[in-house]
């Protein structure tokens, strides 16, 4: 039925009240204190977490953190223990209810495309829209967006990887769904290919209204594709974030670390002075996420270009300056000769053998609680 707007347009009632609906009820899907357990490991433990439509979320961690079981429960290969999972604010499984992966409005690829070796390209693009009128439609338009068109009678072992992984992305996509689930979908792909690859997916998936949740334990390839990134540790999401969020307050060391580069030192706290090997420093040099106890042990990130060195002949020994040309990187010794690179701005230029203190560049550095 149409109906008419104040400007004399037409719009759909369905499609109005679908954006109504929108506009007020959770959308994506979401997952709610899901815990999983495999028999006596402990996979996850208490995640709380949505991919908004229209989002990309990464999951970045390291091996064995629970990554991949959190994407198996919300594709369907693997039963829900305890907790829920919702699309588009209906649930979609909990203990009760586990509907197979093909009664799910979800799209998968993984790190090996898996495409049917015995169908065509076209008819591997094809395969979730069965005898859908689009059908075809869809699949020139799918080969065409990801830069193939030509190639849909082919078989996938003529194949490039890189065009394959194309091809998984673009049979994932084709029925529309809900959530596109992506486990390490470029970890086997040459590096000099997965830059582009990233950009073309980003954009395919973009251009669609679907939640994208993708697991990585790569942080450049997380900060490159990622609308928000949910870090986790140990079964646990320990920040959720955009990566400039994770990037200015890191929750932790290994957040502050998957979200950019940094030197780390080890600190202990008296009385509001920081002591470390490499210099004492004032509580207001540091910001802490979480306010610290009093005496514990800190460890301080300090991130390129945040810190400054100044002259002093009873100061640590800089031992080597590279120049990069956007920064200087000089590596200083301790009295017990151990040492620490800093990354700094280019000038002023330091050289081997001068003594000096280092200080913050005007802004604190991210300080953690060991
Ligand atoms: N089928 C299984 N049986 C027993 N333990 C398992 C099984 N699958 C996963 N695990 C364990 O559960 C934990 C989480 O595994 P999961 O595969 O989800 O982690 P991940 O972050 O995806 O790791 P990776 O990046 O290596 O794939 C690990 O300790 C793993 O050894």
């Amino acid at each position: 039925m149409l109906i008419n707007n104040d400007r004399g347009q037409s719009t759909d009632l369905v499609d109005l009240v679908k954006a109504l609906e929108r506009s007020v009820t959770p959308m994506g899907l979401r997952f709610q204190d899901i815990y999983h357990s495999y028999a006596d490991t402990s996979a996850l433990r208490g995640i709380t977490l949505e991919a908004k439509d229209g989002e990309i979320l990464c999951l970045l961690g390291r091996s064995g953190c629970g990554k991949s079981t959190l994407l198996n429960l919300a594709a369907g290969i693997l039963p829900v223990q305890a907790g829920s999972i919702a699309l588009g604010g209906t649930p979609l499984a909990s203990q009760q209810h586990n509907p197979p992966p093909e009664k799910r409005s979800v799209g998968l690829v993984f790190q090996d495309s898996a495409l049917f070796p015995h169908l065509t390209v076209a008819q591997n693009i094809g395969f979730g829209l069965r005898d859908r009128p689009s059908r075809q439609a869809v699949v020139n338009d799918l080969l065409e967006q990801i830069g193939l068109s030509g190639l849909g009678e082919r078989f996938p072992h003529t194949l490039s990887g890189g065009q394959q992984q194309r091809v998984a992305v673009a049979r994932a996509l084709a029925p529309a769904p809900q959530v596109l689930l992506m486990d390490e979908p470029f970890a086997s792909i040459d590096i000099s290919l997965r830059r582009q690859l990233r950009e073309e997916t980003r954009r395919l998936v973009k251009a669609r209204d679907c939640a994208t949740i993708l697991v990585t334990h790569d942080p450049e390839e997380a900060l490159e594709i990622a609308d928000r990134i949910a870090v986790m540790e140990e079964g646990r999401i320990t920040q959720c974030g955009t990566g400039r969020e994770l990037h200015a307050e890191p929750a932790s060391l290994f957040v502050g670390l998957m979200a950019g580069s940094g030197a780390v030192l080890s600190a202990t706290r008296m009385n509001g002075i920081a002591k470390t090997r490499f210099g004492r420093f004032e509580a207001q040099d540091l910001s802490f996420f979480t306010p610290p106890r009093n005496d514990e042990p800190v460890d301080i990130l300090i991130r390129p270009h945040c810190a400054a060195l100044q002259n002093d002949p009873s100061g640590l020994r800089i031992t080597d300056v590279r120049h990069t040309g956007r920064s200087q990187i000089v590596t200083l010794d301790d009295m017990d000769s151990d040492s620490l690179l800093l990354e700094l701005d280019p000038e002023p230029v330091w050289f081997p053998g001068d003594r000096v203190l280092i200080r913050t560049n005007g802004k604190p550095w991210p300080a953690f609680t060991c």
